[in-house]
């Protein structure tokens, strides 16, 4: 057997914790919780709005570079983002090597208007009624980490609660399953998650193959707004960004300064 990759050893955790969290509060409990839940917020509406959209991510740490920041108050940094322009709002929910919670979710949804995507490794059902229960409005699939027949059902699972799917993709063929699946929301990740390596080029490789109609999400690895820029050029309608928001010191201006130069009359426009 070959040794595991970071991505299969990060799934391992997840699928204990998640196994953990179910044996306190079951799946048709979950379900109910995720049934009662104030309405989804338009997550392709936020996506179609003019300008390079910025969704911005709640990060405490990663598996590459361990604390990446100390967020005291994970509602302030999601109002500062907010603030700052920010389309939506992403929430690292893994708890092992992101630092991330459930709780952390809550405290955001509780604090913005705007669209939550909540950012997990989702292995199974669960997760999905379990995201929408603590009000998340958009999910993450990794295309990587789901085998079709499960990637299929999920995507139909969330879209029936109402959410959109930020299907996750690191290579052509991963890109062509997502759009086996139905996705109408592609995430192009420049970090491929089995070695954490950051290519940014990987994005201008991928997304100018994907349909006109699909919503184009360049992940990772920008820096600023020459990067933001960069995606744009190659079809990007949005970019995701943690570590250059949580480090920057000032979050509502990084924010804003992207959402500007994503918007000015002379940034690239999407391919449709
Ligand atoms: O911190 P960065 O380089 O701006 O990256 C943000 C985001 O793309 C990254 O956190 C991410 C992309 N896909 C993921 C999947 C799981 C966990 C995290 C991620």
């Amino acid at each position: 057997m070959s040794t595991p990759s970071v991505l299969d050893s990060i799934i391992e955790g997840v699928k204990a914790d998640v196994a953990a969290r179910e044996a306190v509060i079951d799946f048709e409990a979950v379900k109910a919780a995720s049934l009662k839940a104030p309405e989804p917020k338009d997550v392709m509406a936020a996506l179609r709005e003019p300008g390079i959209g910025v969704i911005a991510e709640v990060k405490r740490a990663s598996p590459s570079k361990g604390a990446l920041a100390t967020i005291a108050d994970p509602a302030e940094l999601a109002s500062a983002y907010e603030a700052g322009g920010a389309r939506i709002i992403s929430v690292l929910t893994e708890e092992r090597r992101f630092h991330g919670s459930l709780a952390d979710l809550d405290a955001v949804r509780a604090a913005v208007n705007i669209p939550v995507l909540r950012k997990d490794f989702i292995v199974g059902p669960y997760q999905i009624h379990e995201a929408r229960a603590h009000g998340a409005d958009m999910i993450l699939l990794i295309v990587a980490a789901l085998e079709q027949n499960v990637l299929s059902s999920l995507l139909d699972r969330t879209e029936s609660l109402g959410m959109t799917a930020l299907v996750e993709v690191h290579t052509e063929e991963e890109a062509n399953r997502a759009l086996e699946a139905g996705a109408s929301v592609v995430g192009v990740n420049n970090r491929n998650l089995k070695t954490l390596e950051v290519d940014r080029d990987n994005f201008s490789r991928i997304a100018p193959g994907l349909p006109t109609k699909v919503i184009r999400v360049a992940e990772s690895g920008v820096r600023g707004t020459a990067d933001l820029l960069a995606f744009a050029g190659a079809g990007a309608d949005a970019v995701l960004v943690g570590e250059g928001l949580v480090t920057s010191g000032d979050p509502r201006v990084a924010v804003s300064e992207l959402v500007t130069a994503g918007t000015h009359p002379s940034c690239p426009k999407p391919v449709r």
